[in-house]
């Protein structure tokens, strides 16, 4: 069975991650879809995102990585997909995954949404947490891969925190497009 995996993915976490592996030993093929949302602002562009996300997936080679807009379903039929994966991490989550089901089943019949629940480490994790950390100068090493995380500092004008300084950021410095002032970035105080 070939599963979707849609959603903003801005950027792309631990938790994320944790869904696309465990669905990927569960699918014949997951393909993480990014939406192209002209309603939202987000922090990375959708090919930042794409670049991102297919760095954090190249171990796993029954995982591929697309954009999309449009209906979730549309894009699921065109891929030949019977499933949409989502993740649950609260009852929060419940309610409006539960609403996107419905929604979604009213518009195909043939396409099954599949909920892995949240693994513990991660069940307070979303992007915009670790946006909000990075914003005020906090460290997200534990909740982002590496990249990512340079990515995340560059975009908040933060030096970087990770710990192996060679590591490679996704996207080149001048490439990366901040949303937030620079001014507003708190520079970190590395812990003793
Ligand atoms: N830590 C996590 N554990 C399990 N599922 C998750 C986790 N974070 C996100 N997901 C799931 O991944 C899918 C895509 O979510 P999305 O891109 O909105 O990420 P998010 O972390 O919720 O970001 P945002 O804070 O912007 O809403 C959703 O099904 C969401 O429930
Ligand atoms: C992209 C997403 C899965 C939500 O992603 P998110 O969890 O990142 O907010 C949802 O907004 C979506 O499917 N959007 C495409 C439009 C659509 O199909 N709407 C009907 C289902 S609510
Ligand atoms: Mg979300």
């Amino acid at each position: 069975m070939i599963a979707i995996y849609p959603g903003s993915f801005d950027p792309i976490t631990l938790g994320h991650l944790d869904i696309i592996e465990r669905g990927s030993r569960l699918f014949k093929q997951v393909i993480v879809a990014v939406l192209r949302n002209p309603n939202k602002t987000p922090l990375f562009t959708v090919e930042q995102r794409l670049l991102q996300i297919q760095l954090c997936t190249q171990h796993l080679p029954n995982v591929s990585v697309d954009s999309f807009h449009g209906l979730t379903v549309e894009y699921a039929q065109m891929q030949q997909a019977q499933v949409l994966l989502r993740g649950l991490r609260a009852v929060s989550d419940f309610e409006i995954e539960l609403q996107m089901a419905h929604t979604n089943k009213t518009l195909s019949t043939q396409i099954e949404t599949v909920f892995l629940a949240t693994s513990n480490e991660y069940s307070f994790l979303s992007s915009s947490v670790v946006k909000e950390i990075a914003r005020f100068g906090g460290s997200v090493d534990h909740l982002v891969p590496p990249h990512i995380a340079l990515d995340i500092y560059k975009c908040y004008n933060q030096k970087s925190l990770v710990s192996n300084p060679t590591t490679m950021a996704v996207t080149p410095p001048d490439e990366i497009i901040s949303m937030e002032s620079p001014k507003m970035a708190v520079p970190h105080q590395p812990s003793e």
